[in-house]
């Protein structure tokens, strides 16, 4: 058995979809407990369907997946989902929204509620729990969708371009606070993104997958950079730039090649 059990372990993965077309093809990788992993690719890759395969949501053609050790059959049972799109039910106030995860797994109402209300504080929306959805902003929106997902207290997080739709400041905010999150009780993430940028910024590592058809996994890069972060400040020091300059050299032509890929389609 290894020294340190992974939290999530993908092993040659290969994701082919009924109408033949291979997504991902044969990639491996293993985060560990508390670990902070970006994913990143070019457009149409396979970021999606690898992390839906984490989450259980996909059963890959081939390989295996393990979730601390187990083999995963179904959905993954530590794994909180955030998507990039809205996961907030239109017809619930911001603090239903959050408690109704608790209460689905049996929680008692009130208690449910109650602890909606700390996470709602801890997002900084305790002003906001009456508020319907279509009455946040995005970011707003955003921080609901966090509470929604940590209440649960999944020991793996997964990440699907979750504040693509915002704008740069808020988004920014949001980055911040999340990694603030994380460093007050360190859960595995694995977060896809199209934004190095973004990936170097929040994470431990930064996995890049190639352009598809077949995608796989071209490169890692540990990122040494200090912690607690500020991720707008983080940009700007030398190290960062000496990443960003490494990873862009092997990200760039993947980029052309998905470019020129999706915009012959
Ligand atoms: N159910 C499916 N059936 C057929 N092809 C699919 C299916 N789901 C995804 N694909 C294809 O697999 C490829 C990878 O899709 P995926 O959404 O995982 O990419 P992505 O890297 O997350 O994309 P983006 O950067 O645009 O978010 C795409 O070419 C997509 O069209």
């Amino acid at each position: 058995m290894a020294a340190t059990q992974a939290a999530l372990s993908l092993q040659d993965v290969t994701c082919t979809f009924a109408g033949g077309y291979t997504a991902i093809d044969g990639a491996s990788l293993d985060v560990a407990p508390g670990e902070f992993v970006s994913i990143v690719g070019p457009t149409g890759c396979g970021k999606s369907t690898f992390l839906n395969v984490a989450a259980g949501l996909l059963q890959p053609s081939s390989g295996r997946v393990h979730v601390f050790g187990d083999e995963l059959n179904g959905l993954n049972p530590h794994a909180g989902y955030m998507f990039q799109s809205e996961a907030l039910m239109p017809w619930k106030t911001a603090r239903d929204n959050v408690a109704v995860g608790l209460e689905v797994r049996g929680t008692k109402r009130a208690d449910a509620l109650a602890q909606a209300d700390a996470w709602l504080d801890r997002v900084g929306l305790g002003a906001f729990g009456d508020r319907y959805p279509h009455q946040m902003s995005g970011g707003m929106r955003k921080r609901a969708a966090l509470a929604q997902t940590l209440i649960l207290d999944p020991k793996i997080v997964l990440m699907d371009e979750p504040f693509s739709a915002l704008d740069v400041q808020t988004r920014q905010l949001m980055e911040n606070e999340l990694l603030e999150l994380w460093s007050a009780d360190r859960k595995s993430v694995v977060f896809i993104t199209h934004d190095l940028e973004e990936a170097i910024a929040m994470s431990d590592r930064v996995v890049i997958l190639s352009a598809g058809p077949r995608a796989r996994i071209i490169g890692e890069y540990k990122i040494d950079l200090p912690r607690p972060r500020d991720v707008a400040e983080i940009r700007m020091t030398d190290g960062f730039l000496d990443l960003h300059k490494a990873i862009w050299a092997d990200l760039k032509d993947e980029v052309l090649k998905g470019y020129a890929r999706t915009s012959r389609a």
